[in-house]
């Protein structure tokens, strides 16, 4: 069977795309038994070269040349943006189009109503490079656990963040020169603030819950950090304790019969001894735990061209695969629950907590007489001389909720000569 497609996006993953139909068509052919084929490619500027592979169709910047050609069965938007991806998407799949994706802000806000496009029009939509770039975790998810209860799904999940984290711990890179390797090596957003700043890994966080759980959280539903108010003094002594910092993204079963989710994309503090903190630079990795399986990590290059592109290529011909067998429209997951969101109560966790305070005689005795009064015990602790005759005290707690930390916040707020410096949860 001969399959057309129209490629929205010739950058990074649409390069990548092109060069794996290209250089692997025989193999893929083979396989599927079917020929895919790239028959438009629309881009923003029509001036931009192209470089990498054989430009055999033609691209233009006009949407219609692929939405209204009948040659086209299977739309890729690899072009990212959220309103016109949309549009563009919506429009493929009510002209009966199927559509692949790597677009996780999209899918995270319009996912629901777009997998019920697609489900009407009897068409597949897929988006396994839209998570963790080159791992196939949602297809793992959806077909892999069906039998299990999940209770955990955590992980790095933004490659450029731990790529910046990565190079200014081994290579001594300044957090700007990190970030701009990241982006000159096609890791990160066309604005990567959202990578940073943690809404890459929030959106990606949402569709993994939705995968793991059933569930349709948004945004709000989250709590969001990323790593840019990280100091290297807080990086070194959360290693002085035996922790590597890493931003993970962890969705879990949290409460006494485990009925409510906590959702939440912040820097945490991995044990050294833990298989996370060995991930490095681009690379992403997710823990999966069941009841029945245990831990699962799966681990692999979380962002990039030629990964990513994999991603969509396995979406590409599993797509091929239910044309073949005339089995389309199933959703990639079928998995729906209500979402009951955890309350600070239950989302506890050991923290690393730093502040800074006068170093007045007493002024100690009051910051611990404040954790007291929380019912926040300390397991270790470690006082040194900060700049401007203050003093940083670093403390690492026994497990305490972010209830008791809100009474701790509002307290220091309320208190003079102290700062509540950096607040980071313990990964475990
Ligand atoms: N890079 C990565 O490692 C990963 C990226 N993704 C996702 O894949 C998608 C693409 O990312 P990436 O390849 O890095 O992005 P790039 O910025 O490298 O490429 C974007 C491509 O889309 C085209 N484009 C942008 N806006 C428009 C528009 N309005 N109309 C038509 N074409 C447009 C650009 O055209 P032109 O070339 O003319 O500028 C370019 O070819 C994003 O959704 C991203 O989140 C997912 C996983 C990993
Ligand atoms: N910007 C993203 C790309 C992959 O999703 C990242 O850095 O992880």
């Amino acid at each position: 069977m001969d399959i057309g497609i129209g490629l929205f996006g010739l950058g990074t993953v649409g390069s990548g795309v092109v060069k794996i139909l290209q250089e692997n068509m025989d193999q893929i052919t083979k396989r599927t038994g079917s020929r895919l084929t790239v028959k438009h490619a629309v881009v923003h500027n029509l001036n931009k070269p192209r470089h990498g592979f054989t430009q055999d169709f033609p691209i233009t910047d006009n949407a219609s040349d692929i939405l209204d050609n009948d040659d086209i069965q299977i739309v890729v938007e690899v072009m990212g943006t959220l309103d016109q991806a949309y549009d563009i998407i919506k429009r493929a799949l009510n002209a009966k189009k199927h559509v692949v994706t790597a677009n996780k802000d999209l899918i995270a806000s319009h996912g629901q109503e777009l997998v019920a496009i697609a489900e009407a029009n009897g068409v597949d939509l897929f988006f396994e490079a839209a998570v963790a770039g080159g791992i196939p975790i949602l297809r793992t998810l959806a077909s892999s656990f069906t039998a299990d209860e999940i209770s955990r799904v955590a992980g790095i999940i933004n490659g450029t963040s731990n790529f910046i984290l990565t190079q200014m711990a081994i290579n001594n890179l300044s957090y700007a020169e990190a970030l701009k390797l990241a982006q000159d090596k096609g890791f990160a957003e066309s604005d990567p603030t959202n990578d940073v700043e943690g809404f890459d890994a929030a959106f990606k966080l949402i569709i993994l819950s939705n995968f793991a759980f059933g569930i349709q959280p948004v945004l709000g539903d989250l709590t969001i950090n990323g790593i840019a108010n990280l100091t290297d003094t807080d990086i070194a002594d959360a290693n002085s304790f035996g922790y590597a910092v890493k931003l993970l993204g962890v969705a879990q079963r949290v409460g006494d019969t485990k009925e409510a989710i906590s959702i939440e994309v912040a820097p945490h503090l991995v044990p050294f001894t833990h298989p996370l903190a060995t991930v490095n630079n681009e690379n992403n990795a997710v823990l999966v735990n069941g009841e029945s399986v245990g831990e699962v990590m799966l681990y692999g290059p979380g962002a990039g061209e030629m990964p990513t592109a994999n991603s969509v290529l396995s979406d590409l011909t599993n797509v091929a695969t239910d044309l073949a067998l005339n089995t389309p429209g199933r959703p990639f997951n079928s998995f729906n629950q209500d979402l009951n969101l955890a309350k600070p109560s239950q989302r506890v966790a050991r923290r690393f907590i730093v502040v800074e305070v006068d170093d007045t005689p007493g002024a100690m005795y009051s910051v611990t007489g404040m954790f007291a009064a929380a019912k926040i015990s300390f397991t270790d602790l470690k006082q040194t001389p900060a700049a401007n005759g203050t003093a940083r005290l670093v403390a690492l707690t026994h497990p305490a909720s972010d209830a008791q930390l809100n009474v701790i916040r509002t307290t220091i707020r309320n208190a003079d000569g102290i700062n509540l410096a950096a607040e980071y949860k313990i990964f475990s």
